[in-house]
């Protein structure tokens, strides 16, 4: 297996040689050619039972791998570089940042079948604040990856705290997993949480409380 992975880094190589924190890189597996992931969809076709050559099927393959393009888009995103831009002139705000409810849809690394459902993200921001729509892709850029909840939790916390190194982080992923609902199982909303917390939200508490208070607080 080792020897048709080759590593590349899904990071920018200067953002990931900035940091002497920097997380591991995903380890990529060297591209096929669009052509032969289409001829794997025939396969795979086929070996569901199906016939790759009726009229319905005949342009599935292409329809496929350009689906795939979309959901598994993250491995060619940088989410370094998403949080690159830092909004300075902000007052000298420095409390809470929330923002809850981002909805995601991955995929997980076992079956390849969906997991979706919320992201939740807080961080006291030390030195400005970021565009929070950037906090929103840098979750699709993790759930756009072959993932399990707890890696692609964890994935969030880390690159929001080592870019902007704000005093904590903290997030909260509630999905629901269609590889035990549709397959194996067969359990129907189950929901799955996940969190990761960092710097003054993993020191202290009450400030996993408050954060716990704002994002289940529907007022
Ligand atoms: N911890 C964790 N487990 C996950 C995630 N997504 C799927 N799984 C689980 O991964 C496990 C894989 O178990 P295996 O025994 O190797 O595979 P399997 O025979 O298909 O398992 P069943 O789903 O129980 O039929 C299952 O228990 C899934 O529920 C995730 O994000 N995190
Ligand atoms: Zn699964």
């Amino acid at each position: 297996m080792d020897a048709v992975l080759k590593s590349l880094s899904v990071r920018a190589p200067e953002a990931a040689d900035k940091r002497s924190d920097a997380p591991r890189p995903v380890r990529l597996a060297e591209r096929p050619t669009r052509q032969e992931a289409e001829a794997a969809v025939r396969t795979l076709l086929r070996w569901a039972g199906d016939d790759p050559d009726r009229e319905g099927l005949l342009e599935t393959p292409q329809r496929v791998v350009k689906a795939y393009e979309q959901i598994f888009g993250g491995y060619r995103q940088d989410a370094d570089a998403i949080l690159d831009r830092v909004f300075e002139e902000v007052e000298g705000y420095s409390d809470i940042v929330l923002v809850r409810d981002i909805p995601f849809h991955s995929h997980c690394e076992h079956h390849m079948v969906p997991f979706m459902g919320h992201a939740h993200i807080a961080y006291y921001p030390r030195r400005g604040v970021v565009g929070l729509s950037k906090l929103a892709r840098v979750v699709d850029t993790f759930a756009r990856r072959l993932q399990t909840q707890e890696t692609m939790t964890a994935q969030i916390a880390e690159v929001i705290d080592s870019v902007l190194h704000p005093r904590g982080v903290a997030v909260m992923v509630e999905a629901e997993h269609l590889c035990m609902a549709m397959r194996g199982v067969q359990k129907s909303g189950v929901s799955t949480i996940t969190t990761q917390f960092t710097g003054v939200f993993k020191q202290d508490p009450t400030e996993q409380v408050r954060f716990l208070t704002l994002v289940r607080d529907r007022r």
